[in-house]
């Protein structure tokens, strides 16, 4: 999950647009021009002036005044920070200013250890978000909760009761079932010579699943896993922006172009109310009916785990809403994009696909059904390689956002609290002076004699953050590898899979969007041919 301030520039632009907020725009911004052209900036290379007194801050590029360095941010925040901090040989540690907003950007392995590792409780915290605010109920979810008590106590609920290894394995059978769903509609597909949407079937694929975790076997009555999937897509660009306000409290005292985003969230926020209040009160009344004790495996869904620990946490319902919105925010998309991302590398390279099927085939014990089932992966090595090799390359939150609760120093460098940090986990991914042919995919470096074969994605190794790191790292890794594990598998174990007539690997379009989580721009379509 991630809180993508950075497109903060883009929305901005848009919003400016608008004739009329332009005018609003105007007094405001004439008394932001006097403010910091009198107070903040030196007149010599824009650089803050507390820089000046104290010169142990982290290095900054030359900003403008006003926008700071928000006009350098581009599309893509990952791609133009990286080259950024290149340009100017800031390798570790960055300062911005995106408007009156200082940010942090932390582009090397080492960096990343002392803001995770060293100095972990300084950065436990989140920056704050309107948008989180008003959607995600205070916010009182995990992955935006500021640091504190309230978070500890959720994160506690989340690692102990709801994603657990067992609980995890526990829900093995629902991903073999949903897996079988997926894999009869490619069937039909290839028996008509149909191409595929991969990218919707994925996504759908990993909603439906997350869905029947949370909500139980009834998720698909009234269409609520469609509901769902349409309510996270409306969320999705809100959440994943920074307002206007943040960057420029003044303007927010001015209250102009904050309004729209408060009045969209709250649009959507009753939108979600409906949804959950509706799945919390008939998983209530079934809890009662049943009795706690005596629900069946069946019944053993996400939201039954929140109503059963629901006193000892002393928890509201607003604060069962958030944290289960966080299953599904966190969950879906991620899975899905990540997928989509690894079938598109795999397509590119037919070798590796080939590579892949062979480990895959050699490890489904003969005679078997037709389907890979979780207990035949235990020895796929290859199959872990691939998908780590699409997280380094592609790491689907490649910003995570943190926040400092109190200052500290790292290498000489003087970070006061309260500030904004950004962990560009995409540069690091991709460190030549980490990695060898760093920007080329290539799996088998994670296996055997491969430089990386030692490298794992728990949070130990700074040079590959796909799932951060500390105490903010991703709650759900055990559950998102299982599901991803599972349908790769047996997407290549039943079918070969090729592109429309007359289009070559080459041609795939790896170019991204960027949002709360970042996705490959182009739909992936592929004709499936039955194997087995
Ligand atoms: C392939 C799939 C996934 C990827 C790549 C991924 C990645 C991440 C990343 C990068 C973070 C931020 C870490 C940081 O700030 O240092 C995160 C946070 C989080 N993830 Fe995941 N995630 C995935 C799947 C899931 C799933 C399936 C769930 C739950 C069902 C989940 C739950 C969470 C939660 C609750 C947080 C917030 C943790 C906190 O702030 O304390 N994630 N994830």
């Amino acid at each position: 999950m991630s809180i993508a301030m950075v497109s903060l520039a883009q929305r901005f632009m848009l919003e400016l647009k608008a004739p009329r907020a332009w005018l609003l725009l105007l007094v405001p911004l004439f008394l932001l021009l006097v403010r910091y052209s009198l107070s903040t900036f030196s007149a010599k290379g824009g650089r803050p002036r507390q820089q000046a007194s104290d010169n142990r801050l982290p290095p900054s590029p030359p900003a403008l005044p006003i926008l700071g360095h928000l006009h350098l941010v581009g599309s893509l925040p990952h791609v133009s920070l990286r080259n950024l901090a290149r340009k100017h040989g800031y390798d570790d540690l960055m300062l911005l200013r995106l408007g009156a907003m200082p940010v942090l950007v932390v582009s090397s392995p080492r960096a990343a250890e002392a803001v995770l590792r060293t100095h972990d409780l300084v950065f436990a915290s989140r920056p704050p978000s309107l948008v989180a605010e008003i959607v995600l109920y205070g916010p009182s979810d995990i992955g935006f909760a500021p640091y504190g008590e309230y978070w500890r106590q959720a994160r506690k609920l989340v690692t102990t009761h709801m994603l657990t290894v067992k609980r995890v394995q526990s829900l093995r059978h629902a991903r073999e079932e949903e897996v079988s769903t997926v894999m009869a509609q490619i069937g039909e597909a290839a028996a008509a010579g149909a191409a595929v949407d991969m990218s919707d079937l994925l996504g759908s694929f990993i909603n439906d699943l997350v869905c029947r975790a949370v909500m139980g076997k009834s998720f698909r009555s009234q269409g609520r896993n469609k509901l769902l999937r349409e309510l996270i897509e409306d969320t999705s660009p809100l959440l994943a922006g920074f307002n206007v306000e943040e960057c420029f409290p003044l303007l927010a005292r001015f209250g102009v172009l904050s309004k729209v985003v408060r009045v969209k969230s709250e649009r959507l926020r009753r939108r979600w109310d409906e949804l959950l209040d509706s799945l919390i009160e008939g998983h209530q009344r079934k809890y009662v009916a049943v009795g706690a004790s005596d629900s069946s495996e069946d019944d053993d869904d996400l939201i039954h785990v929140v109503l059963s620990v629901r006193q000892e946490y002393g928890l509201t319902r607003e604060q069962m809403k958030a944290i289960l919105l966080d299953v599904f925010f966190a969950g879906i998309g991620t899975a899905s994009s990540m997928l989509d991302f690894t079938m598109a590398e795999l397509m590119r390279r037919p070798h590796l696909m080939e590579k892949l099927q062979a480990e895959v085939n050699s490890s489904v014990p003969e005679g078997a059904d037709e389907l890979v089932r979780e207990a035949d992966l235990t020895d796929m090595t290859y199959l872990r390689a691939v998908i780590k090799e699409s997280l380094r390359l592609h790491p689907v939150e490649p910003l995570l956002p943190h926040f400092s609760i109190a200052s500290c120093s790292i290498d000489g460098h003087t970070v006061p609290a309260g500030l904004q940090v950004l962990v560009n986990s995409w540069a690091i991914g991709r460190d030549a002076r980490y990695w060898e042919h760093a920007e080329e995919f290539i799996p088998g470096r994670f296996i055997g004699d491969g430089g990386a074969a030692h490298v794992n994605f728990k949070g130990s190794d700074f040079q590959f953050l796909p799932f951060g790191s500390g105490r903010r790292m991703c709650a759900g890794v055990n559950f998102g590898i299982a599901c991803v594990e599972l349908i790769l598998a047996n997407l290549v174990h039943r079918f070969d899979w090729e592109l429309p007539e007359g289009k070559k690997g080459g041609d795939i379009d790896m170019s991204e969007v960027f949002g709360l989580v970042v996705k490959r721009k182009e739909k992936l379509l592929l004709a499936p041919k039955l194997r087995v």
